[in-house]
């Protein structure tokens, strides 16, 4: 693989248990400035784990976590990043509007935008339109399709101009017009110098932008390397290999 620039993510022997069970097992892996890598694998291999864990959400058992050259237990750049999480928290009765619920995205910037600025309103406005929901910043975010609701929490995302966004399988369920939108908002970011880690089961609509996958089954990187043909997952991924640590297509 070429090398790419500055690491931005940098993961070591990183496990991860839930109670007794091992749910990543010695991950290694590393993300560089301006990449786009996909985290691929079966349902329960470990994707959503492994990202939850660089982004401090759930804690690791044994190994580091580097985020922009900085150990995760003293990072606090957090305007730095962009996460999008599997789904809208639902039902949270919550009357937002999408315009809102993008605003929302700015607080990790607080300070340096005013709360009504138009600094503020300008870049809502403008992760909208990225997202191809101008038309919809007024609209109470549970009128929406699923879709459009996934592109809002991009929006969201993008509001705080991070440098990485993390997404965690963004298309998943989404319909066609909504999952191009995306892709394009992504390419956007991408480049403008973005860096991306996003959790697929597919490369979809993302597949001309992916520079790399990482596949994980039963908690391991089992390839590190060119984005795979097909959905990879289920329990075709490398049945015949041995049982960890090997590499794919090598
Ligand atoms: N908070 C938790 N407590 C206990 N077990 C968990 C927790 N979070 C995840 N797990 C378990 O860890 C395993 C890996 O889950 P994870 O969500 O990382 O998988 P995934 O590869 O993202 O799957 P999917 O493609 O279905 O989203 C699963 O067996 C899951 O049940």
């Amino acid at each position: 693989m070429p090398v790419s620039g500055p690491a931005v993510v940098e993961v070591a022997h990183l496990t991860v248990a839930f109670g007794e069970r091992a749910v990543l097992r010695g991950v290694d892996a590393r993300v560089g400035s301006g990449e786009v890598v996909a985290v691929m694998g079966a349902n329960g291999s470990g994707k959503s784990t492994l990202v939850r864990a660089v982004l401090g959400l759930i804690p690791a058992d044994a190994g580091q976590v580097r985020l922009f050259d900085t150990p995760l237990r003293r990072f606090r750049q957090w305007h730095r990043l962009g996460y999008v999480p599997q789904r809208l928290g639902a039902g949270s009765g919550v009357p937002a509007t999408v315009a809102e619920v993008v605003a929302a995205g700015l607080l990790a910037r607080r300070g340096l935008l005013r709360p009504y600025g138009r600094g503020r309103q300008a870049a809502v406005a403008g992760a909208l339109a990225a997202v191809g929901l101008a038309d919809r910043a007024d609209d109470p975010v549970a009128t929406l399709s699923g879709g459009q609701q996934q592109r809002t929490l991009i929006a969201r995302a993008l509001a705080g101009g991070p440098e990485l966004l993390v997404l965690d399988e963004p298309t998943a369920g989404v319909d066609a017009a909504s999952q191009e939108a995306f892709a394009a908002a992504v390419g956007g970011f991408v480049d403008g110098g973005g860096t991306v880690l996003v959790v697929l089961h597919e490369a979809g609509p993302l597949r001309r932008l992916l520079t790399r996958a990482l596949v994980v089954a039963d908690g391991r990187v089992v390839h590190d390397g060119a984005v795979p043909q097909d959905a990879v997952g289920y329990d075709h991924v490398h049945p015949h290999g041995p049982p960890n640590g090997t590499e794919l297509g090598r």
